[in-house]
């Protein structure tokens, strides 16, 4: 699972994205992510990949969610937010269960659904979630219905998740258990562990504990993401580039409201002035790292 657990059927991201994903502190080490852009995955090295070809690429399918994954510190949040802030009415976000109380403020179904343990237990029998994990004592997980509450909204379900979640929707999907359609697996990549590390002490939200703990996760999903995984992968190296190779890939294969007349999305609004990430607006939508 990731860090963060939580998200809403096609409405307001939670309240406190950034509490929820403190709540689930991975863990992590070190190693050299390399390369590109690659769509689907033998290990992408240096080299960047070509670029997505619509024209004779498969039907675009709304209904497909997209699990977005990356090492804590690659940029997910700063890219996932250039693409929401571009297409506002594209994106829907989960809203995920947890076991853990709510807080002041927090409301039941928005977001999180607030269960008990024996409910969380039960709904797990079930094989309700997607993905779940234990933090600090807590469960958090991504229902499938949540993911088609999202759908049904007629929006494009965006997973943010951390490797082990998607290792178990991999598997579910590979079971042909999802009930919308197959995800799509992008993954947002450090240019470096020493770049993940430089930006994870500049957000200053974290202690040297919880770098080293990020780092060695990190390390992990890397060689994970090496292993092909995933069905597409950007490097992070400069925000502005990275997010214009995501966007063109997302245009490629959904239908995004506003894209046409927008020129297909070759222009990025959203383009930073000082071609840095931002950071500074975060919002998480599927909190589940
Ligand atoms: N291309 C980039 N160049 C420099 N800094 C960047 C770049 N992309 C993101 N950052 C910065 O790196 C930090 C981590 O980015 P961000 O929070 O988006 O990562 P994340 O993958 O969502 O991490 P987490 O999973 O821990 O939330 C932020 O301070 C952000 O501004």
């Amino acid at each position: 699972m990731s860090d963060s657990a939580a998200a809403a059927a096609a409405t307001p991201l939670p309240a406190s994205p950034e509490a929820a994903k403190s709540e689930l502190a991975a863990a992590v080490t070190a190693s050299d992510g390399a390369a590109a852009t690659t769509e689907t995955s033998p290990a992408p090295k240096k080299e960047e990949s070509p670029a997505p070809a619509p024209a004779s690429g498969p039907p675009k399918d709304n209904k497909r969610p997209l699990v977005v994954s990356g090492p804590s510190g690659s940029g997910k949040s700063t890219l996932l937010n250039k693409l929401f802030a571009e297409y506002p009415d594209a994106f829907g976000f989960t809203v995920s269960h947890t076991t853990r109380a709510p807080r002041e403020g927090e409301v039941d179904g928005k977001n999180y659904h607030f269960v008990t343990r024996e409910k969380f237990d039960s709904l797990v029998a079930e094989k309700a979630f997607l993905e779940h994990a234990e933090f600090a004592d807590n469960m958090y997980g991504t229902s499938k219905s949540a993911v088609e509450a999202v759908t049904k909204a007629n929006k494009i379900c965006v997973l943010d998740i951390e490797m082990n979640g998607v290792k178990s929707i991999k598997a579910i999907a590979q079971a042909n258990e999802m009930p919308t359609g197959a995800p799509w697996f992008v993954f947002i990549r450090p240019p470096s562990m020493d770049e993940v590390e430089k930006r994870l002490r500049a957000r200053g939200t974290e202690t040297d504990d919880t770098i080293a703990k990020r780092m060695a996760v990190a390390k992990a999903e890397i060689e994970y993401a090496d292993s092909g995984a995933h069905d597409f992968q950007v490097v992070n190296d400069n925000a502005d580039e990275a997010y214009g190779k995501l966007k063109e890939w997302v245009l490629a294969h959904y239908e995004l409201p506003g894209a046409e007349k927008k020129g297909d999305g070759k222009k990025d609004a959203t383009k930073d002035k000082k071609g840095g990430a931002d950071g500074k607006k975060k919002s998480k939508f599927c909190l589940v790292q």
